[in-house]
């Protein structure tokens, strides 16, 4: 605002004078005008203009009068506005009246294009003047007229601003003046009307503003001289040299000394002088022409009188206007002063205010950076805080789990310990409470025997009493009779007397008879001792040589047993197998192979053929079968290892033959144990003890201790070499006082695996089972003291490893049982060899390592190779009938029995 305003006050240098030049009315456009402080360069550094003034700018560029008038009402300022809107009325108005006046006035020089150097140039235009008008008479007139005051006056007519003729009616007109004033007269200014009215057309853009006459001081503040006077540029354009617009060469001076165009003196036929009048004739008529002429010169005598007046009246106006310029002057070098004081203050102002700014961004910038900072540093703090808080929050975690871990797995495995404890003790409790009460029932079955023979005994002292009674009775019958008798025979004594007198002459007959009959019975007594003696002798004979016909039978045999095929086998299933001399000894067994049909069309078929020592077909129970073996189970009665396999793949019967209720082995202890009874009548004495073992991944586990165990619990095997004795430490050992112990052993066995056995896992096929039972006798007659071992074993399945096709546990399970029978086969065949001390491979292996002294010399070993019937198993088969083969010729050396005869 301080900004327009000065510069208001800067282009109106004359207070009160309004321009009439449409260029003027943009005073405030800041185009470096001639005279103006526009035109000086800026002291300093102009703020940067508003949208308003650049627009006034380019209104001022483009063009002025009514053009700019009208785009500053569209776009500028208020104040622009209102100001323009005034010039360009005014100069509508002016050029209105200008063009009805004259042709070629300033305002219809100015128009779009470039700005022209000068009023004055523009005024002139380079392809001449404008189009003439039409001559009149009162032009010609008027011309001449101007001539005359031209000369006159010794003004120059050519000068472009009076170059218009300007008719003196229209001069005097009262709309024209009307228009130069602009507004209705004010009362104050009726003493320059008159002045204004002669007036040079030069002079009628120039009008004075009663208003600014009045009011303006240049001492006052722009603020107090702003309103409401309408502010505006009075700058009189200063008559320069005019250019040629087209070869910018500064075109001739108009000469003052140019002769005015020649008039000329005589008629023409041009002339149109309403007073010639050819009719009328009044052209020769002197007197009227004098009169009219007179009449002309009065009019041009008033008028000049008039102009002088006017002159003198514009000398004074001119006057007053050098006066109130030379006030405007002063006042404009008094605002000029402090206009630059206010500059100089300004600039100081604004450098303060700048140094101002720039500290005060500079410190907001520190601020900031301060405040960014801290924020930083909060952040980081805050970060770090953070962090170490899940830090700690983590370790506290992580020690808390580990902690809880720790207490979890302590109390799972105080839990676990206590558990194992805890079933151990009901195990052991269990099996004690069992075994308690299979002895105790054993023992109630003996006291209730012994009650029975204890009430057999009563009975018999009863009868015997009874007897003995009546034999009392008798003989007191006896006695009463002999006491009667004792009369009689008193009598009778008397009368024998008199007879032994009589007979004395014949008792040396009778004593010779009694003697007799003495020595009878006393050969006879000694017969019978005789033939107890040899009873024994015969006993120790039968078992001797029952020996060597085991030993003649050989210690190694091989039996042969095919199971029946099943129904779940299916009978399409079934291989051919043919047993050639099933009638008579059984010891052959024929495999038939497939049929082949040779080039020459003949079929053939690839048998294999077998020998044992028996062969079982599967018609054959496991009665048949023990009948067979029944004479190694005396053998282990009478004091030998005995060694009974069942070798063969999975499914061919071996736990069938060797462990099922009417297997071998409990077969075996009922045989021993009768055996054993039989034998107490001479004398014989015997105890039997049996284990129950399992070789599983080459370990040994105990299948009547506790089922947690197995696996876990370690057996160890101790040979005392001296003894010729296997012994196992931590091994369950179960005294078989009755044939039914046996049972209770099994079934106890065969949970015990069920309880360690997996889905995947079959137990009693993937390890070898081994049931030992020690049998002592002693005879108290002879003192003789038997010791035999026999072992039933059941082999895991034979199935080779390729077969198979096991993987994982399985495939160590494989290996390990293909090991062990490898191991097992290596021993037979060591032992084959038969060479005295040679060394036999038994540690290879666990199984032959616990059998070492049931198998060799010392002990009786049958094999049993058991067969499927099964097609699909054929190879299997032969792969097991080959093995059992070669065992089958291998021959092993003499069983030596363990027995003592004690030292009686
Ligand atoms: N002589 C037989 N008479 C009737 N059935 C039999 C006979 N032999 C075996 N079986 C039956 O055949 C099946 C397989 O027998 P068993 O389990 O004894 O074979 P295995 O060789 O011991 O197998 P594994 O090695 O898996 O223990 C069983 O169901 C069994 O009852």
């Amino acid at each position: 605002m301080r900004q327009q305003t000065q510069s208001k006050m800067v282009g109106s240098r004359i207070p009160g004078l309004k321009e009439m030049n449409p260029a003027g009315t943009n005073s405030r456009s800041r185009l470096a005008q001639p005279g103006t402080i526009a035109n000086k360069p800026p002291a300093v550094p102009q703020p940067p203009r508003t949208r308003s003034t650049t627009q006034s700018t380019e209104s001022t560029r483009t063009g002025a009068g009514t053009h700019s008038g009208a785009r500053s009402v569209n776009g500028t300022t208020r104040v622009h506005t209102r100001a323009n809107s005034h010039a360009s009325s005014t100069l509508t108005r002016s050029a209105s009246s200008a063009s009805r006046t004259t042709k070629g006035t300033f305002s219809s020089t100015v128009g779009p294009g470039p700005r022209p150097n000068s009023s004055l140039s523009s005024s002139r235009r380079p392809n001449g003047h404008s189009i003439p008008r039409p001559a009149t008479s009162l032009d010609t007139h008027e011309e001449e007229s101007h001539r005359v005051l031209g000369k006159r006056k010794g003004r120059q007519t050519s000068h472009p601003l009076l170059s218009t003729p300007i008719s003196p009616l229209s001069a005097f007109s009262p709309p024209a003046l009307s228009y130069v004033f602009g507004r209705e007269e004010p009362p104050s200014q009726c003493a320059l009307s008159g002045l204004q009215r002669t007036l040079n057309p030069d002079m009628k853009h120039l009008t004075l503003d009663p208003f600014s006459c009045k009011v303006t001081d240049p001492n006052l503040s722009p603020m107090q001289n702003r309103t409401p006077k309408p502010v505006s540029s009075t700058k009189i354009p200063p008559i320069s040299t005019p250019v040629n617009p087209y070869n910018s060469q500064p075109l001739p001076k108009p000469s003052p000394k140019r002769k005015p165009p020649p008039i000329p003196n005589f008629l023409s036929k041009e002339t149109t002088i309403k007073a010639f009048n050819y009719s009328t004739g009044g052209e020769w008529d002197q007197e009227s022409r004098e009169q009219n002429m007179e009449n002309i010169f009065n009019m041009f005598v008033s008028r000049i009188s008039q102009a002088g007046q006017e002159s003198s009246g514009l000398k004074e106006a001119v006057e007053v206007y050098k006066l109130r310029v030379g006030e405007l002057e002063e006042s404009k070098k008094d605002l000029t002063e402090r206009n630059l004081s206010i500059r100089v203050e300004l600039e100081s102002i604004r450098s303060q205010m700048k140094a101002a700014e720039d500290a005060l961004r500079h410190a907001k910038r520190e601020q900031e950076i301060e405040m960014d900072d801290l924020m930083s540093r909060q952040r980081m703090e805050l970060e770090t805080l953070r962090q170490e808080a899940h830090k700690g929050v983590e370790g506290i975690k992580a020690q808390h789990e580990l902690e809880i871990r720790d207490l979890k797995r302590r109390f799972e495995h105080e839990l676990d310990d206590e558990k194992s404890v805890r079933v151990r003790e009901i195990n052991q409790l269990h099996s004690q409470t069992a075994l308690d009460a299979q002895l105790a029932q054993i023992e109630l079955d003996k006291k209730a025997k012994e009650l029975a023979a204890l009430q057999g005994e009563m009975q018999a002292l009863r009868t015997e009493l009874d007897r003995e009674r009546k034999n009392n009775m008798n003989l007191r019958q006896n006695l009463d009779t002999i006491s009667s008798n004792s009369v009689t025979l008193e009598s009778s004594i008397s009368a024998l007397k008199a007879r032994i007198e009589f007979l004395e002459s014949g008792r040396e007959e009778q004593s010779g008879a009694f003697e007799r009959l003495n020595q009878q019975m006393m050969d006879a007594v000694a017969e019978t001792n005789e033939a107890k003696e040899k009873l024994r002798k015969e006993e120790t004979l039968r078992r001797k040589l029952h020996n060597q016909v085991q030993e003649l039978k050989g210690n190694i045999r091989v039996f042969c047993r095919v199971r029946p095929a099943l129904g779940s086998d299916g009978a399409l299933n079934v291989a051919q197998i043919q047993y050639p001399d099933q009638a008579e000894d059984c010891k052959e067994i024929s495999i038939l192979g497939p049929e082949e049909k040779s080039s020459f069309g003949t079929v053939t078929r690839k048998n294999s053929n077998f020998s044992f020592d028996h062969v079982f077909g599967p018609s054959a129970q496991n009665s048949d079968v023990f009948e067979e073996i029944s004479q190694l189970v005396q053998s282990a009665l009478d004091g030998y290892n005995v060694c009974i396999f069942c070798y063969g793949q999975t499914g061919s019967g071996k736990t069938h033959t060797m462990s099922s209720l009417d297997g071998m082995i409990p077969r075996a202890v009922h045989q021993i144990y009768e055996t054993a009874t039989g034998l107490e009548e001479k004398g014989w004495r015997y105890t039997m003890e049996g284990n129950f073992v399992e070789v599983y991944n080459e370990n040994l586990n105990d299948l009547l201790g506790q089922a947690e165990e197995l696996d876990k619990k370690k057996l160890e095997i101790r040979h005392d070499m001296q003894k010729g004795k296997t012994i196992i430490t931590d091994v369950t050992t179960v005294r078989l006082d009755s044939p039914e112990m046996v049972e209770t052993i099994l079934k106890r066995a065969a949970a015990n695996r069920s309880v360690a056995a997996t889905k995947a896992n079959e137990r009693s096929s993937r390890s070898h089972s081994v049931f030992i039972l020690k049998l002592i006798g002693e005879n108290h007659i002879t003192g003789e003291r038997s010791e035999g071992t026999l072992n039933l074993v059941d082999l895991a399945g034979s199935e080779r490893l390729s077969h198979s096709g096991a993987t994982g546990e399985r495939l160590k399970e494989t290996q390990s049982i293909n090991r062990s029978l490898s191991c097992l086969g290596d021993v037979i065949a060591a032992l084959g060899q038969g060479k005295e001390g040679g060394h036999i491979p038994y540690r290879n292996s666990k199984l032959t390592y616990l059998l070492q002294f049931s198998l060799g010399g010392n002990s009786k070993t049958l094999m049993f190779v058991m067969v499927s019937p099964l097609q699909a198993h054929l190879s299997e088969t032969l792969t097991s009938l080959k093995f059992a083969t070669k065992v089958h010729n291998t021959h092993i050396g003499t069983a030596k029995r363990q027995t003592r005869v004690r030292e009686v």
